[in-house]
């Protein structure tokens, strides 16, 4: 069975470069990206490519090629799908904010909404591709709705998930350590996956292409995201005893790493991790091991959440009792606000938690980030419902211009780990700062010796002070 028409719904974080890849790399296979939301498919469609809405390096150079050519964005969902001999599904599984299961269970009505409108329209077999991270067993409920409500015709159901990370997407999509093809053992189901296959051995070797049931391919999108996150937070829970202690958590990532069997990478102790999906996914999988009963196996993975939770806390908390247990009036400068750099996606960011504390002492925070619009920060802020919109706008500026940001601060506080902020003239912020004057640096980014040497008060997560 050869492709020749794909359909994606969902032209976000995943469905747009994802696509943009495939088209890339697949030119006689017509792509088409679809959203409900108009705005977001005129950002994708805008001749300029600076307003693509996503920021990913290297991105903007794919959809010029593939853009008009066989990658097209479109509201137009139903005809599609008509279209299609393959349908991605990439909507988002945000965690559920009401009813049973609120705060912890996927929200999987977007999801539904596409199988119920792919069965409405349908008129010949499709393969439906679960691109979206889902619970296990979704497919099997995609697949009742798609048999029960729809024309007659045959679906097979895929699971594909992405393993791409935001700030190295391109990268990650063109060269991925594995690409994981989960499906029914039926034949029918054998075919369904190698016509996937077939698309990615274009530019992926095959021994990356790995085939697995339905059921293992999805569980193993939510135990690689627990997997990462929980050495995240291993070594973060690790930073606060360097700090007690006079060890350097720089020197300890990199003592430990150095195990082939432990590994260098996701080691970098931060302020938190951020992003729309650990913490969505972490508390997804307590969710289903609380549904099996399975409440140790909950306890055990939720504890990863509350050290992330923690973290946040403790570093918002260190600033307040640096600067003489108050910092009601008292200007702090945020370096950052992306939940990690080279994104301009903002989801779960540590800095949102950290800003929230902050402004309830009544700290004025100002923000910088090269990449994250005014209007997101605030956004940010006001889902919060913590205080009123008015009130975040009175206390928290935003300006595009470092130097004004740190201008008159008693502290910065570094949020992200965007590479500029090492080449900036520290010496001109600290002599326009108040003194003392302080940085937290919630990365452990920075050039402390430099720092030290021009007088700031220098704090890295994981710096221990005792000598
Ligand atoms: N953001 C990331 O780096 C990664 C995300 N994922 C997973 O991929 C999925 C999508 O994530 P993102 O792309 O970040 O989400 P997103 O929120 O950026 O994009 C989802 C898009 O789906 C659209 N949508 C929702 N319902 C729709 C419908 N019925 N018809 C048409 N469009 C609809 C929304 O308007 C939105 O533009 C999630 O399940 C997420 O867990 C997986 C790997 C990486
Ligand atoms: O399912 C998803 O959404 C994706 O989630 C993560 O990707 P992403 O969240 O985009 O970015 P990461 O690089 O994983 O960073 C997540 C957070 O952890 C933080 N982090 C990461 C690594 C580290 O050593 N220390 C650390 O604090 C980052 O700053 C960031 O806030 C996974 O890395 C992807 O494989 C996965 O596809």
């Amino acid at each position: 069975m050869k492709t020749t028409k794909i359909c994606c719904i969902g032209a976000g974080y995943v469905g747009g470069p994802t696509m943009a890849v495939i088209a890339q790399k697949c030119p006689n296979i017509k792509v088409t990206v679809v959203d409900i939301n108009e705005s977001r498919i005129n950002a994708w469609n805008d001749a300029d490519l600076n307003k693509l809405p996503v920021f990913e390096p290297g991105l903007d150079s794919i959809v010029k090629e593939a853009r008009g050519r066989n990658l097209f964005f479109s509201t137009d969902v139903d005809t599609a799908i008509d279209e299609a001999d393959m349908i991605f599904i990439s909507v988002n599984t945000p965690t559920k904010t009401y009813g049973k299961g609120k705060g912890m269970a996927a929200d999987l009505k977007y999801i539904e909404l596409c199988a119920r409108q792919i069965a409405k329209v349908a008129k010949e077999n499709k393969i439906v591709v679960e691109k979206s991270t889902l619970p296990v067993r979704t497919a099997s409920a995609i697949k009742n709705i798609l048999d029960h409500t729809g024309n007659g015709v045959k679906f097979q159901i895929l699971s594909n998930p992405e393993f791409l990370a935001e700030g190295t997407a391109v990268q990650d999509l063109l060269k991925p350590d594995r690409v994981l093809i989960g499906g029914d053992t039926s034949e029918e189901g054998e075919q369904a996956i190698k016509a996937l296959v077939d698309i990615y051995a274009n530019w992926v070797p095959k021994d990356k292409i790995l085939t697995t049931n339905v059921w293992s391919s999805e569980l193993s999108k939510l135990t690689a995201n627990a997997f990462l996150a929980q050495r995240v937070s291993s070594i973060n829970a690790m930073s606060v005893i360097c700090e007690k202690t006079g060890a350097d958590i720089k020197e300890v990532s990199k003592a430990i790493g150095m195990d082939s069997r432990i590994g260098p990478k996701f080691l970098k102790a931060s302020v938190g991790f951020g992003g729309s999906c650990f913490q969505k996914d972490i508390l997804n999988l307590v969710y289903i091991a609380k549904s099996y009963g399975l409440n140790e196996v909950a306890d055990y993975w939720e504890q990863v959440i509350l050290m992330n939770d923690h973290q946040k806390n403790r570093f918002s908390d260190n600033i307040v009792r640096t600067l003489y247990n108050t910092v009601s009036g008292k200007k702090i400068a945020f370096l950052g606000w992306a939940f990690k750099k080279d994104t301009n996606d903002t989801r779960e960011s540590a800095a949102i938690k950290v800003a929230d504390n902050l402004l309830n002492e009544q700290a004025h925070v100002a923000v910088y980030d090269p990449k994250v619009k005014e209007e997101q920060i605030y956004a940010d802020m006001d889902y919060l419902n913590s205080r009123h919109s008015v009130e975040n706008r009175a206390l928290l500026k935003v300006n595009s211009d470092p130097y004004e940001v740190c201008k008159d601060a008693h502290a910065i506080a570094v949020l992200t780990e965007w590479d500029e902020f090492n080449t900036y003239d520290w010496q001109n912020i600290y002599e326009n700062m108040q003194k003392p004057a302080f940085v937290f640096d919630g990365r452990g980014l920075l050039n402390h010796k430099e720092l030290e040497e021009i007088g700031f008060i220098y704090y890295k997560i994981g710096r221990g002070t005792k000598v």
